[in-house]
């Protein structure tokens, strides 16, 4: 075997899965499996299947989900730089199918960079609701923050906080909460060999605290009758069932539901919590009772020997409620339009070349002639630019930190005193006194959405030219644009018909305004 896996573990396992050791070693000989998840915030399915560029095989738990030849580099396509698709790990797709979120929920995804999950549930929300997304490292935000922005996701807030200081601000908030816990990985070896070598240096007991005072912190922000959901991508039962007997015993308000019978998904293993030798005292540590322990069955394991997956742990833990019926949800977020309903092809098409019919624009609108300096002279830049621009009246507060500008589906006050990196849909910044439309502010547009586009075709290369940053030559002709706003200015790029960034044109040049941070390399 290529993968060294450590002594302690392969015990450990050994142990625990008896019989089925041998099938469970066997399975880290087999190469590890490759998957795409569909943003549905840009494509549907069937629109997506009619132009991808690999062949898809479906994932069994996920509806938008597909395995696909790891080889065939899907990092390494237009259509992933235009968000069409988040590649993710086939397993990690099981823990939102269950959350059961729907459009126009307020959910937390409370450890989430670098944003798999977040993205998932985006797509759920269909533009509408709210996502807070979080995670406790700083520098893993960044990559968080750029994969909602690369998805189009305008109904998220993202911080870089404590459980506790978010649960202090949202306290019965959230009527969905994702908790993808961090684990000691053993669900990870096969992709990731480093794992496998940090494994034994790592101590199991700050892991189980850890996901101990995250689980019960989350259990603060939970609206009555709504559900947490609590994976792991390791195999050990004290940081999984043990972690969510533990719970059930203190709060016997939850109850573990569960999991659908058709993702594949083997029980929890509660016998384990029991029974098995070595964990009989885990379990009299804890002081954990047979029958909170028993009610562990409930949860499910995604093994790597019983399907195409690396393997998950997930346990839905539902509120009992009952539900507040005063309670409207909507109170909270300002009703941000669904203008991020999944597009196809058709509607990217709907923009002729040439020109196309104004729509939405303010007669009369003038491009502001001094420098902005204060608050409102910044507000006039954005909508003299959304007026003039975009075909778009987004809802929801439009926020000013600093010369930045963000609409939020939150208010300013819930916000402040929390690290927020994101805090909501950027949309632009005032440069030289002028506003200058944020890179985020294109991802999230749909092309009819925008007054000036142009349409690159992925065949010919010159999708790629413009991520990699290059300036190009695009005859005048190629630029939609409707009628009053002419040619000249900011223009939508898209690879056909699904927006990649902004570009300036003038002349039949296309200055690129891909920005350097996420270039084609
Ligand atoms: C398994 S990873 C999350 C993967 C992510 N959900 C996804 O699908 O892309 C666990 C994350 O938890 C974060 N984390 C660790 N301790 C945390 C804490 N106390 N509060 C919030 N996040 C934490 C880590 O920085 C890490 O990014």
């Amino acid at each position: 075997m290529g993968l060294q896996l450590p002594v302690a573990f392969t015990t450990k396992m050994q142990q625990l899965l008896g019989d089925e050791y041998e099938e469970f070693l066997a399975s880290y000989e087999k190469p590890r499996y490759a998957g795409i998840r569909i943003n549905t915030l840009k494509i549907d399915v069937e629109s997506f299947r009619a132009i991808s560029p690999f062949e898809l095989k479906p994932i069994p738990w996920c509806k938008t989900g597909f395995y696909v030849e790891e080889s065939l580099k899907p990092g390494k396509h237009p259509y992933y730089h235009a968000g069409l698709y988040y590649i993710q790990e086939p397993s990690a797709m099981a823990p939102v199918e269950v959350l059961d979120v729907q459009p126009g929920d307020l959910v937390l995804d409370l450890c989430a960079a670098p944003g798999g999950k977040s993205t998932q549930i985006a797509a759920k929300l269909s533009g509408q609701g709210l996502l807070v997304t979080n995670d406790i490292s700083a520098e893993r935000t960044k990559a968080l923050a750029k994969n909602i922005e690369l998805n189009g996701v305008r109904n998220a807030i993202v911080l870089n906080e404590t459980p506790e200081r978010i649960a202090d601000r949202f306290p019965q908030f959230f009527n969905r909460i994702l908790i993808d816990a961090p684990c000691s990985g053993e669900g990870m070896f096969r992709k990731d060999e480093e794992m496998a070598r940090q494994w034994e240096k790592r101590s199991l007991e700050q892991y189980t605290n850890m996901q101990h005072d995250i689980l019960h912190t989350a259990a603060r922000m939970l609206s009555p009758g709504g559900r947490i959901v609590y994976s792991t991508c390791t195999f050990s039962p004290e940081e999984n069932e043990a972690i969510i007997a533990g719970f059930l015993q203190e709060y016997e308000d939850y109850e573990v539901i569960p999991l659908p019978g058709d993702g594949g998904f083997a029980p929890g293993r509660a016998d384990w919590l029991v029974q098995a030798e070595g964990l009989a005292d885990l379990t009299m540590r804890q002081g954990l009772t047979a029958e909170a322990a028993a009610k562990t069955d409930h949860c499910g394991r995604l093994w790597p020997h019983q399907v195409d997956g690396e393997g998950h742990f997930l346990a839905i833990l539902q509120h009992q409620g009952p539900v507040d019926p005063s309670l409207d949800l909507t109170q909270y977020v300002p009703n941000v339009p669904n203008s991020n309903d999944a597009h196809s092809a058709d509607h990217a098409v709907l923009v002729k070349k040439g020109k196309i019919r104004p729509h939405g624009r303010a007669k009369g609108a003038r491009t502001p002639s001094k420098p902005a300096t204060n608050e409102s002279e910044l507000l006039a830049g954005w909508e003299h630019f959304r007026d003039e621009q975009l075909r778009l009246q987004p809802a929801g507060e439009v926020m000013i930190y600093g010369t930045n500008l963000y609409i939020s589906p939150l208010s300013k006050e819930r916000l402040n005193g929390l690290r927020t990196v994101r805090s909501g849909w950027y949309i632009g910044s005032v440069k030289n006194g002028r506003f200058t439309p944020a890179h985020p502010l294109a991802t999230a547009l749909k092309p009819g959405e925008a007054s000036r586009i142009l349409e690159l075709s992925v065949q010919d290369g010159e999708v790629v030219r413009y991520l990699k940053g290059e300036t190009l030559e695009i005859q005048q002709s190629r630029i939609s644009y409707i009628e009053d706003s002419g040619p000249k200015g900011f223009v939508l790029v898209t690879a056909e018909g699904y927006p990649l960034g902004w570009g300036k044109w003038i002349d039949g040049i296309l200055k690129n305004e891909y920005p350097a941070g996420w270039r084609w390399t």
